[in-house]
C-alpha cells in the first residue's frame, strides 16, 4: 500500500446535548483522529471511539494515545502492508487496546479503498445503497422530557428507538413510553447496570414488547446472560461483553443473547467486525452497528460497514446534527425517511474539513513507517 506515515490528533468536540448512561453523562467527546499516508499523499482517515474516561470499557482517550505511539504504531514500521487485513495480523500479539487498533486499522481502510477508487462501503462487500438509522436516546431526569425525546424521534422518521435505562430509572419509566407509544419498535440498552438479582425486573419488562435489551448485565459477562436469557422472550443483545469473532461465537452457542451489537472500536476494527458479521449472517442471527457519539468520520465508517447483509437491524448511526453544531466532513451526514444514503465516492465518500480538523487539534504526533 505503500504507506509511509501515521498521525494522531487529539481534539476535544462539544457535544449539542448531554448524554446520560447508567455509567455517567457526557457533554464532549475527548478524541483522536488518525491519519494514514501513503507515498502519493493520498489521506485516510480513522476515528478512535473511546471515551474520555474508562467507563463504557477499560479503554480510554489517554490510553489508547499510549497504546498507539508505544505499542501500536511501531508494529507498523517497515512492515508489508499489502491489505488492511495485514493491520489486525500485525496487531494480533497486542491483547485487547481494541478502540486504539481500530482507529489506525479504520484510517487504513479509508486510504486502501481511495487507493482502488473504490467506496469504503464496496471495499468492505457492502450491497445496500441507503441503511435504516435507529436513534439512542440518554437517560432523562423526567418522563415528561423523555416522552417529548421519543416524540420527536417518532416524528423525525426513525426506524428504531432506543432507550437507556438504569436502575431507578426503569420499568416505571418504560411503561409510560409504552402506553403512550404502543406500537413503535423500541428497545432499552442498559449498560451492564443489572445483576441476576433483578430478574424480576426483566420478567417485568417482557411485557413490554420491546424489540431487544442491550446488555442487562455485567460488562464482562456472557454466563449470567445466558441464564437471563433462558428466563425472558424478549432478545437479549450483546454490546460490551463481545470484543471478537470468539467472543460472538461463543455467546451465541451458549445462548446467552439473540442479537449482536457489532462496534467497529470494541471488536478491534472492520477486519474483525466483517468476520463477526459473516457469523452471524451464516448462523441467521440478527446484528447491528452500534455508535460511540461518533464525529462524522467514525460515522462514516459505521454507515459503510452497516451497508453489508448482515447488518440486518437498524443501528446507531443517526445524523450528524443530531450530536453536533458543525460535524468535522462535508456534506454532514443526513437522514431521509429513517435512512442514510451510503456514499459511492472514494473511501468514506465524505470530504474531511481539513482546516477546522487542524484548528481543533490540541496535540498531534506522526510516525515515519519508512
Ligand atoms: O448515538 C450513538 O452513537 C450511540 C450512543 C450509545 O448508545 C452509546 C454511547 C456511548 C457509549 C456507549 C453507547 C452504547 O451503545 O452502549
Ligand atoms: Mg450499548
Amino acid at each position: 500500500m505503500n504507506l509511509t506515515s501515521i498521525t494522531v490528533r487529539r481534539l476535544t468536540t462539544e457535544m449539542l446535548t448531554p448524554f446520560t448512561t447508567s455509567f455517567g453523562t457526557q457533554t464532549h467527546r475527548d478524541l483522536l483522529i488518525v491519519e494514514a499516508r501513503d507515498d502519493a499523499g493520498t489521506v485516510g482517515y480513522g476515528e478512535c471511539v473511546a471515551g474520555a474516561e474508562p467507563t463504557y470499557s477499560e479503554e480510554a482517550t489517554s490510553t489508547c494515545e499510549v497504546a498507539l505511539a508505544e505499542y501500536v504504531l511501531p508494529r507498523l514500521q517497515n512492515a508489508a502492508v499489502e491489505h488492511p487485513d495485514d493491520i489486525s495480523t500485525l496487531l494480533h500479539p497486542i491483547k485487547r487496546n481494541n478502540m486504539a487498533k481500530a482507529s489506525v486499522e479504520g484510517a487504513v481502510w479509508d486510504l486502501w479503498a481511495k487507493q482502488q477508487g473504490i467506496s469504503l462501503s464496496q471495499a468492505l462487500g457492502g450491497t445496500k445503497s441507503r441503511v435504516d438509522v435507529g436513534l439512542s436516546i440518554g437517560i432523562k431526569p423526567t418522563d415528561a422530557e423523555l416522552l417529548q425525546a421519543v416524540g420527536e424521534a417518532v416524528e423525525a422518521g426513525y426506524r428504531r428507538i432506543k432507550i437507556k435505562i438504569a436502575p431507578g430509572r426503569d420499568l416505571e419509566m418504560m411503561r409510560a413510553v409504552r402506553r403512550e407509544f404502543p406500537d413503535e419498535a423500541i428497545m432499552v440498552d442498559a449498560n451492564s447496570a443489572y445483576t441476576l438479582d433483578d430478574a424480576q425486573l426483566f420478567a417485568a419488562l417482557d411485557e413490554l414488547n420491546l424489540m431487544m435489551i442491550e446488555q442487562p448485565l455485567a460488562h464482562d459477562d456472557i454466563v449470567d446472560h445466558r441464564h437471563l436469557q433462558a428466563a425472558i422472550r424478549t432478545p437479549i443483545c450483546l454490546d460490551e461483553s463481545i470484543h471478537s469473532l470468539d467472543d460472538a461465537r461463543k455467546a451465541l452457542e451458549l445462548g446467552s443473547g439473540k442479537i449482536i451489537n457489532i462496534k467497529v472500536g470494541r471488536v478491534g476494527g472492520l477486519t474483525e467486525s466483517l468476520k463477526i458479521e459473516q457469523l452471524c449472517r451464516e448462523s441467521g442471527v440478527d446484528a447491528w452497528c452500534g455508535g460511540m457519539l461518533e464525529t462524522g468520520i467514525g460515522r462514516a465508517h459505521n454507515v459503510a460497514i452497516a451497508s453489508l447483509d448482515g447488518f440486518t437491524l437498524p443501528g446507531d448511526t443517526a445524523p450528524s446534527a443530531r450530536y453536533w453544531a458543525e460535524d468535522l466532513i462535508t456534506p454532514e451526514v443526513t437522514m431521509h425517511n429513517g435512512q442514510i444514503e451510503v456514499p459511492t465516492g472514494p473511501g468514506l465518500g465524505y470530504e474531511v474539513k481539513t482546516a477546522m480538523l487542524e484548528s481543533l487539534t490540541t496535540q498531534e504526533f506522526t510516525v515515519q513507517l519508512r
